[in-house]
This record gives C-alpha cells, structure tokens and sequence, in this order.
C-alpha cells in the first residue's frame, strides 16, 4: 500500500510520535514530512499546521492544502474563523485521538474525491466544447473546475489548476490582485464584467473581458464564483481601427469635421486652465474648380493633398489641419491669439501659392482665402464658426488671396 504522506509545521513536531502511535491501530501507512512554510505543501495533501506556524499571509493556500489549523485554546468561535479564513478544520493541539480520526475521515474522503474526478461528466464535456477560457472556484478562491481552453491559456495542465488556489499557478503580484478581486466580488455578489490586459501561456499581451458571477449553494450561502474570458483583443483592434478612420478624411489624412470638434473641445477645456487663447483659420483655395477642369478630377486630388503639406510646412508644432468640406480646411490653433493667429494665417498665405506641383498638363500653383477667429467659450462655438466663414467670404469677396479677421463686436 503507497503511504499517506502528512506534511506537519515544526511546532506540532513533539506531538506528532504520540499521534503516530494512534494512528498504527488503523490499516494506512503513513510517512512524515515537515514543512516550515504552507506554500512549499503540495496542492491537495494533508497538513497539519500549529497556529504559531501560521499567519495570515498563509491563509489563501490552507484551502488547497487540506490544512488542519491546531490551537492552543479552542472554542467554536475560533474553530469558525479558522475554517472561515480555509482551514479544513480547527482541533486543540493536544485533543490528539480526534486529531487522529480527522487523519482517516480526511484521508477516505480524498480517496474518494480521486474517484470522482476521474469520472467524465456531461457538463464538462460541454464546457471543452465552448472555446473560451471557463473556471470555477469555491468560496475559498481553490480552482474547483475549468476548461480545456483555460488550461490552453495557461499553459497548465488541469492538476495543475484544479484543487489550487490563484497562488499556486500566477505569481504574487498578480494573484494578489485577482485574489482581491474574487473577495470583492464573493462579498458583493452577483456578475462582474471588466477589462483586463493578461499575458497568455505564449507570452501575447491580450485584451480580455472577464465576465464572473457568483453561484450559490442549495442552502442559499455563497458558494463560489465561475468566470468566462472573453479574448476581445482583434475587436478592440478593429473598433480602435474604425473609430480612426471615422475621424480621419481618407485623401489627405488630416482629421475630418468629427475629429475637429473633439480636438476644439479638448483645445478650449486646456486653454481655459491654461489661461491661453486658441484660435480658428478657416481656409479655402481659390478658384478650384478651374484645378479640377483643367488636371481632372484626380489632378484636383492631388492638388488638395500637396495643398495640406504646405500648409504643415508653415504651421507651429501645435497647430492641427482638419479638412471640413470638399476644398475647405479649418486649423486649429491651440495656443494663438487673434494677433498671432493672424501672422500664421498669411504665412501660409503666401507660403501657398510658392509652391508648385508639377500635373500632368502643366505646373499648378494655388492661392486661398483665408478667415480668423479667436475663439470663446464652448457655447460661443456655433457664433465663432458663423462669423470666420463671414470672414471668409469677405476675403472672397474683396479679391480672392486674402486674410481677413472676425470679431465678436460686429
Ligand atoms: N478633385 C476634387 N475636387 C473636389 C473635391 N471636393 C470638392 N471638389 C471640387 O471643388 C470645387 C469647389 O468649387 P467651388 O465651390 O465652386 O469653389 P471654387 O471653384 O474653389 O471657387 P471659390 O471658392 O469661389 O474661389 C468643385 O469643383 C468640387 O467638385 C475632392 O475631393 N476632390
């Protein structure tokens, strides 16, 4: 017969004679193993451990460890608490004979417990079949069941998972947060769904979504939690993905109309605490239609992406190019008052027509007209915009080439 191997800490060593002595009358073999710390136990045997061996730091690895917590003066509201905290059981260090009897109940119950756990239930062939990570745990936070797919994740095989705690397969920075999670979770009770970055068995940082929630036993207590986990990496890629092309105008690369009113709002919030004024060019090119007659439709395209460079040639590191309409370009300006907005303004409108791209037909250079505002509040947005396009349309108007400013008092 293969002995039954008890792990015992130092101070029940003077004990453990008497103790073996009683247990001799039984038909087990036993064989005896000091440990000086519960973590160097193997998940699932038998322990016996003084309370003076024992701290707290030690009580999330009692539960997988079967640990039978011995007191010097026990009452049963120390016996709860030991048990509470995962002892298996709590016995006074001397009440050797019900010391011996909790050996061979213990050990029958694991013998059947092996056999149980070889026999293939229906619900787990069911959750092998589901291809996400699934685990359960009991109210002591031990692995009681999982997936093929969560032993997958971690690279584990399910021995290795199932009847451990969360100490005993991640190390201790991190089982302290889930460890934390899973109480905050088992005292609140009910689902739980967060995000969390996890580093997968081959080393690939994933985005996964845990979803958990709380099972209850029949008598109604709380008996532990299941968790799925969802592997959202490629959709947050792909949303990411979506939500830039949203902001982003396809020919030129610049950020569209979407992306200029996060960008002013933001702007405005940081100018405000930073006391700095943000300005607005509104800018036009002059006469496009005749780009579009004369070099095509595509000769136009190329025309409006050169047009955003050399308008990035001549702008502050700050300053941003947003394309609003078909040939119309708003710059924000985040830290320009009117004055300076006014001095970038006709920089670029003389930097413009400088600039020559050679088209197929010829070699175009291009003017705009240009409106600048300096901007108020968020609420005074919508006035701002009405009075730069006016400002625009003045340039227009006056010739074409031009600068011209808005204000407020008009
Ligand atoms: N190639 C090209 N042309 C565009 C695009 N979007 C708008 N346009 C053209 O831009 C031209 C705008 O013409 P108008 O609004 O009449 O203005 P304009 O000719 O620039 O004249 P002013 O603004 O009055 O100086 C039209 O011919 C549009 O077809 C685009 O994405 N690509």
């Amino acid at each position: 017969m293969i002995p039954s191997i008890i792990y015992y800490s130092s101070a029940f060593a003077p004990w453990k004679e008497t103790l073996n002595s009683l247990l001799q009358d039984t038909h087990y073999d036993y064989q005896w193993v000091p440990f000086t710390h519960l973590s160097e136990v193997p998940v699932a045997s038998m322990t016996i451990v003084h309370e003076s061996d024992c701290g707290e730091e030690d009580h999330p690895y009692m539960g997988a460890r079967k640990a039978l917590l011995l007191v010097k003066a026990w009452s049963f509201k120390r016996s709860l608490q030991a048990i509470n905290s995962g002892a298996n059981d709590c016995i006074a260090y001397d009440d050797i004979s019900r010391i011996a009897s909790w050996v061979v109940a213990e050990q029958s119950r694991s013998a059947w417990q092996a056999h149980s756990l070889d026999q293939p239930s229906s619900l787990q062939t069911v959750l092998d079949a589901i291809p996400v990570p699934i685990f359960y745990k009991d109210e002591l936070h031990i692995y009681r069941g999982c997936n093929r797919y969560f032993c997958e994740f971690l690279g584990l095989p399910k021995e290795r998972i199932v009847g451990h705690s969360v100490y005993d397969i991640a190390p201790k920075e991190l089982a302290d947060v889930y460890y934390e999670a899973d109480q905050a979770l088992l005292a609140a009770g009910g689902t739980q769904v967060y995000e969390a970055s996890v580093k997968s068995a081959n080393g690939d940082l994933m985005e996964i979504e845990f979803n958990k929630a709380v099972f209850y036993k029949a008598n109604g207590d709380k008996g532990g939690q299941v968790g799925a986990m969802l592997n959202i990496t490629e959709r947050n890629r792909l949303m990411r993905q979506l939500d830039k092309a949203s902001r982003t105008d396809p020919l030129t690369g610049v950020g569209n109309r979407r992306e200029f009113n996060i960008a002013v709002s933001v702007a405005l919030q940081k100018a405000r605490q930073s006391l700095r004024a943000t300005s607005l060019l509104t800018i036009d090119v002059d006469h496009f239609k005749s780009v579009n007659d004369v070099y095509g439709h595509s000769g136009g395209d190329k025309a409006l992406k050169f047009l955003v460079n050399s308008m990035l040639d001549v702008l502050p590191d700050d300053g941003r190019v947003y394309r609003i309409g078909g040939e119309e370009f708003y710059v924000l300006l985040p830290n320009n008052d009117l004055a300076e907005a006014r001095v970038i303004a006709e920089k670029i409108r003389q930097h413009i027509p400088e600039q020559t791209l050679s088209l197929r037909g010829g070699e175009l250079a291009m003017t705009v007209s240009i409106g600048v505002i300096q901007l108020g509040t968020e609420l005074q947005l919508e006035d701002a915009y009405k009075r730069v396009d006016r400002a625009l349309y003045e340039a227009k108007a006056t010739g074409r080439n031009r600068v011209c400013l808005a204000y407020y008092d008009d």
